[in-house]
């Protein structure tokens, strides 16, 4: 799920590094992970009404973590976006769940927080509250603000701004110790260049 090489964020940096969730794609990979997220959530304690998966990544993670709060007991509805609206049949940009009460953003990644930002907007135009983010990667990396590096990151601004809490299941911090560790000797020829990408882009 994690490459190395090089890659273009949605921030347009270039990153040499790149978690792709498009990857957790079949049943037992996307399960799993679901757990991890459905875990991290019941041990924060966090308080919500439904989950919100932005397209298009977080659509099938939202889906998945809605089956495995099912299964441990929280049933909550979910919705998600289309990043077209649709033109005929139901129409409009949000499918699923009516978008109401204390929501929960489900995605994959924060890099410069442009997607969060997007979500948020989403689900107070739907007249409902945003109440806290769970991803599986925090990168650590700088907000972009009116398009220049921010001295915070992305997630330092929803919890610091917002009031928001987000929910990481791991961050850059925890994959450079990761790489750094001697566990796996090819995947440590990488910590130099991502540990550059921090020093560049990290807070
Ligand atoms: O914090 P940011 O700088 O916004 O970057 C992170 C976002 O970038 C990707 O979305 P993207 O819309 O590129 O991809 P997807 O359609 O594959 O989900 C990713 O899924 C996050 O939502
Ligand atoms: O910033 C991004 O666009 C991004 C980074 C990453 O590691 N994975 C991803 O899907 N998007």
């Amino acid at each position: 799920m994690l490459r190395f090489g090089e890659f273009k964020t949605k921030a347009g940096r270039l990153s040499p590094y790149f978690f792709n969730a498009g990857l957790f794609n079949d049943g037992a990979k996307l399960g799993r992970l679901a757990e991890f997220y459905a875990h991290r959530l019941l041990d924060a304690k966090l308080e919500f009404d439904m989950l919100f998966g932005p397209a298009y990544k977080g659509i099938t993670l939202a889906a998945a973590v809605s089956i495995e709060l099912a299964r441990l007991g929280k049933n909550v509805p979910y919705a998600y976006n289309r990043k077209e609206a649709k033109d005929h049949g139901e129409g409009g940009t949000l499918v699923g769940a009516p978008v109401q009460g204390r929501v929960l953003i489900i995605d994959d990644v924060i890099s410069a927080g442009t997607s969060v930002r997007e979500s948020i907007a989403m689900i107070q135009a739907a007249g409902a509250t945003p109440c806290g983010v769970a991803i599986a990667l925090d990168r650590q990396e700088k907000a972009t603000e009116n398009g220049n590096d921010a001295p915070y990151s992305a997630v330092q601004w929803v919890e610091r701004q917002l009031g928001l809490p987000v929910c990481a299941i791991a961050t850059l911090t925890d994959l450079l110790q990761y790489l750094q560790s001697g566990s796996d000797a090819q995947l440590g020829t990488h910590f130099a260049s991502v540990a550059a990408y921090r020093d560049r882009y990290g807070v």
